[in-house]
């Protein structure tokens, strides 16, 4: 894992930019590609999609009601410690997405008006659950629960048979506990754009959510539009401020535990200590071999991970903010203090013992979050993305006499006369009746 200082992590910053651009050209040309094809053809397409990229050869993309309570009854009969830790993750879930419920609100700034905000559910909704290079019951918890919460009636889920065509038992059963109403076996940007347009298998939804690689990210940019996205939520990434109060090893251990994501997941460790940076780098070192997908993270670390040394404590904050990264975790002394510096982070884990597989699994808060610098912008997904709000206006026949006029001045400065008309014959009928 490289060390640098944070000078040199700014300029190669900058010189890559470019580079990423024209990547990003040939993927975007790839996805388009994709999403033509589903959008004419539906379901043939996307089965054809599906056998060449994930191996399977499936005649129906839909997830039958045996199949899906075959799996919900082997592991709630066969794996009962799993079965009981989906359904304890799932109720601090349930609990923290039910606090970002919002409720509306009306009020009457004077007699005779009554104004408001209307909160509804959206009707349907399709959720990604990543499937290429692991399986994510966890994601499903996460994703359906604040949709079940918002009031969502048709909830779908997306995502990539295996091979011999079957999907992981463990996430057909976290959509049953979720509340699911549907499961469908297709992924990449051929579930995104099934779901975005409809096939003869799949419900057009009104919205898309979930995680997934740099395909599914992708393809929910370009369907953006015709059907709205919750934020891209890309790769994973992870970047941990830490000092010499932290063991190195746990460290090296959080950082690995995004790593393992994929190839392309991003670790990133931050400190003010030279020393410590270079026993974070040799625990790395020890901790890769002893790891199972040990592949796929070195390949990750080689590629995207970093330790980057700060001259003090203010420029490791600019620096973390200019990242936004998707996990933060404020690791060292001082964490609690640091919270009020973050203005850019997806979610922020604070203190040595808040490790971020906690919050990938069951601490509460969700881990769809967004990624490559859009939490400068984004939330995490949450109630909210699945709830929509009309105002409410209602004038008494008095109050809208009251202001009548100065509507109608504002009208006639915009030179919509049909507009001050409408307002204009209330007034006059009602002058006429007095
Ligand atoms: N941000 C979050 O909240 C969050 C949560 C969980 C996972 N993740 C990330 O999601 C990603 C999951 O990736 P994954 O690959 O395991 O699963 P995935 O389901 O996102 O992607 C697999 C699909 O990608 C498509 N694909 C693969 N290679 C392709 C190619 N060459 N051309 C066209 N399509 C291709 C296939 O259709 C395949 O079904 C990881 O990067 C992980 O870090 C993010
Ligand atoms: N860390 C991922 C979000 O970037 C979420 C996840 C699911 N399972 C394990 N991790
Ligand atoms: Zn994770």
């Amino acid at each position: 894992m490289q060390i640098l200082r944070y000078e040199t992590y700014k300029q190669n910053v900058a010189n890559t930019e470019k580079a990423t651009q024209t990547i990003q050209q040939n993927l975007d040309e790839q996805v388009l590609d994709i999403i033509r094809a589903v959008q004419k053809r539906g379901d043939e397409a996307a089965l054809v999609y599906t056998k060449k990229f994930d191996k399977a050869d499936v005649t129906s993309l839909s997830v039958s009601e045996e199949e899906w309570n075959n799996a919900f009854n082997s592991i709630k009969t066969e794996q009962p410690a799993l079965f009981e830790a989906l359904t304890a993750a799932a109720e601090n879930i349930r609990q923290y997405q039910q606090k970002t419920k919002e409720e509306g609100f009306q009020f009457s700034p004077q007699p005779g008006i009554q104004l408001g905000q209307k909160i509804t559910p959206l009707d349907r909704v399709g959720v990604y659950v990543p499937g290429g290079k692991a399986s994510y019951p966890s994601t499903v918890l996460m994703d359906v629960i604040p949709a079940v919460v918002a009031g969502v009636e048709q909830v779908v889920i997306t995502t990539p048979p295996r091979p011999d065509g079957s999907l992981d038992p463990a996430v057909l059963t976290a959509a049953k506990i979720a509340g699911a109403t549907g499961v469908y076996k297709i992924g990449g940007a051929q579930a995104v754009a099934a779901l975005a347009y409809g096939t003869e298998s799949l419900p057009k939804v009104d919205k898309i959510v979930g995680p997934g690689n740099a395909f599914v990210a992708r393809a929910k940019k370009w369907v953006f539009g015709d059907v709205a996205i919750d934020m891209i939520a890309g790769p994973s990434e992870i970047c941990a401020f830490a000092d010499n109060t932290v063991p190195p090893s746990y460290v090296a251990a959080d950082l690995l535990s995004q790593a393992e994501h994929a190839e392309d997941a991003t670790s990133i460790c931050v400190t003010t200590d030279a020393d410590y940076a270079e026993e974070v780098q040799k625990e790395v070192e020890r901790q890769i071999p002893l790891l199972e997908r040990a592949a796929i993270i070195r390949e990750s670390i080689q590629a995207n991970g970093k330790i980057i040394i700060c001259d003090d404590e203010d420029q490791a904050m600019e620096l973390i903010n200019s990242i936004a990264p998707e996990h933060l975790q404020l690791m060292g002394a001082g964490a609690e203090k640091q919270v009020e510096k973050v203005k850019h982070a997806g979610a922020i884990f604070i203190g040595p013992y808040s490790s971020e597989p906690l919050g990938d699994y069951f601490a509460g808060p969700n881990h769809t979050l967004p990624t490559n610098g859009t939490a400068r912008f984004s939330s995490p997904l949450g109630v909210y993305d699945f709830m929509k709000k009309s105002s409410t206006i209602h004038y008494s026949k008095e109050r809208l006499l009251d202001y009548a006029d100065t509507i109608i001045t504002i009208a006639e400065a915009e030179g919509l006369t049909a507009h001050a008309n409408a307002i204009r014959i209330r007034k006059e009928n009602n002058d006429a009746s007095s």
